[in-house]
């Protein structure tokens, strides 16, 4: 359903992604591994639409989108979850959820209620604002709110770093109960043996290229 071929990514003057491939099957939960440095970010931010190709292509369930803007990815089903989780720290856990929704068509009251049957602890602090979280309750908001319109697919840049033991566990829980036919995950690692959850394959990265994942 994902096909990303031969990937070069130039962020200014440093080619971050040069000659990268995935492809993800559908209902597949794929890893992306590699260390510090390796690209993984700029291949979802490229895959979201972003950051922009400067060479090679991106289809979706066999349609070129290489030049389709972000909210048009969005509103195909494309739900990406930043590493650096990006909420509005004034916002509240509710106000963040929604924010793609403000760009896409989505209707937002039916996947406010999805999101929070799947993830019933945001519903209970659902009007507290962003900035009075912990870290690792951030990441379930960045979850949540990627779930809004990731419908077909989600990017999950690495979700469980720098999250305490506890959260983490119930992190790889949700997710992998997401596991279904209709819905693909990507999700980045930068160490496979951290990963706690069930994957179908591996892509390693270094160096902005694939190279064969090194197992767990
Ligand atoms: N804004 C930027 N300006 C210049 N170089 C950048 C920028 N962002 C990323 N890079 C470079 O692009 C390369 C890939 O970075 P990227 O963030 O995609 O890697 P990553 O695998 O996600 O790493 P991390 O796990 O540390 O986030 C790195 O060499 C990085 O230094």
């Amino acid at each position: 359903m994902l096909s990303l071929k031969d990937a070069h990514v130039k962020i200014g003057s440093v080619e971050a992604v040069r000659g990268c491939s995935l492809e993800v099957g559908a209902g597949a939960m794929v890893g992306l591994a590699g260390r510090n440095g390796a690209g993984k970010t700029t291949v979802m931010r490229t895959i979201m639409g972003i950051t922009k190709l400067t060479r090679g292509s991106l289809h979706f369930d066999g349609t070129d989108i290489t030049g389709l803007e972000v909210h048009k990815r969005a509103g195909l089903g494309i739900g990406y979850m930043p590493e650096t989780r990006g909420l509005i720290p004034d916002l509240t856990v509710e106000e963040n959820i929604l924010l793609p929704t403000w760009v896409t068509s989505a209707d937002s009251a039916a996947r406010l209620k999805v999101v929070y049957e799947i993830m019933p602890e945001l519903a209970n602090m659902s009007d507290r604002k962003a900035l009075l979280l912990s870290g690792g309750q951030q990441k379930m908001v960045a979850l949540g709110r990627a779930l809004t319109v990731g419908t077909r697919l989600l990017l999950l840049d690495e979700p469980f770093e720098g999250v305490a033991p506890a959260l983490a566990q119930r992190l790889s829980d949700v997710i992998s109960a997401l596991k279904s036919d209709d819905l693909s995950i990507v999700m980045s690692m930068s160490e496979l043996t951290h990963s706690q959850t069930q994957l179908d394959h591996v892509w390693g990265i270094e160096r902005g290229a694939n190279v064969v994942a090194e197992a767990a």
